[in-house]
């Protein structure tokens, strides 16, 4: 019987359609479907429809990737999906974004290459799907290229020390699966960032994004606005990531930029699917 969702969701038509089943039990299969909006993962079952759907949200993800298992033996491609969707927080009537991976197993055939390349097509429709979603609301991401080449400077002594740790448990596997290439830079001392970014070849970057408290920004506009290209250079985009012990500017951008959101880094939830027959009617 074919079980596909054809019906349009929030009038958004299924753009590409899988069967997944879970790795732990393979007897269950989910329908997976991609529409200009959403992922829609489905059990399926012989229970209503609704009560066994998830819908995530392509605003949610920032990244998506295709790739092989480490055993040779087995044909199977996987498809991994990053999103951080608001949930409310441990206690408390607040809610913030928590990073969900959900990953599902290409295995409808019996060659590794046609398996990959189809995880690798859906990670194509759903990076770009995600990309224009995001872009629709967020008027800055508009001005960041993607792929995004960043320059992330980190003070290992800022606040109480903790930023490079945040980069290392954190930052840099977010930046990773969000497919954004960043080179590591770990500042020495004082007006070393201001001095880097003052002869620094910035068609490099795309962005330059600061891992500390106020005084790294500080550094950094300085080290711009002391070049003599300094008024093209100023139009770079600038980034903070809370490092430091006040962060009072990330927290007053935060504030003004009206995002009521942030990222809550102590808890995760990894669902992993395993897919066992896809199929791809509309790929565009
Ligand atoms: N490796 C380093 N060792 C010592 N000082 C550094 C180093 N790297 C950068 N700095 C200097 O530390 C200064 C203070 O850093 P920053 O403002 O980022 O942290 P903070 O003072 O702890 O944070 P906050 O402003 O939130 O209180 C910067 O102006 C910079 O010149």
């Amino acid at each position: 019987m074919d079980q596909r969702i054809t019906e349009p969701d929030h009038f958004s038509p299924v753009s590409l359609y899988g069967e997944f089943t879970l790795t732990s039990n393979r007897k269950v299969r989910y329908a997976v479907s991609l529409t200009e909006r959403d992922l829609i993962v489905q059990r399926l079952t012989s229970t209503p429809v609704g009560r066994n759907k998830v819908v995530l949200s392509l605003k949610d993800c920032v990244g998506c990737r295709a790739y092989r298992g480490d055993d040779n033996a087995d044909p199977a491609a996987y498809l991994a999906v990053y999103l951080y969707p608001l949930k409310r927080r441990w206690m408390s009537s607040g809610v913030s974004r928590q990073r969900v991976e959900h990953c599902f197993r290409l295995a409808a055939l019996q060659d590794p290459r046609a398996n990959l390349e189809e995880a690798e097509k859906w990670a194509r429709a759903v990076r770009e799907r995600s990309a224009r979603q995001q872009n629709r609301d967020e008027v800055s991401m508009n001005k960041l290229s993607r792929p995004c080449r960043m320059m992330l400077l980190v003070n290992p002594q800022s606040g109480k020390g903790q930023a490079l740790t945040l980069y290392n448990n954190h930052i840099q596997r977010m930046l990773n699966e969000a497919g954004i290439q960043h080179t590591l830079v770990i500042t020495e001392r004082q007006n070393h960032a201001r001095e880097l970014v003052r002869e620094a070849d910035l068609s490099q970057w795309d962005a330059l994004v600061i891992m500390s408290g106020d005084g790294l920004l500080f550094e950094v506009i300085n080290g711009l606005l002391e070049r003599p290209d300094w008024e093209e250079a100023i139009q770079i985009p600038l980034g903070i990531l809370p490092g430091g012990s006040g962060n009072a500017l990330a927290a007053s951008i935060h504030h003004y930029s009206g995002h009521q959101r942030y990222l809550c880094f102590e808890e995760e939830k990894q669902d992993t699917y395993a897919a066992v027959n896809t199929s791809s009617p509309d790929m565009p």
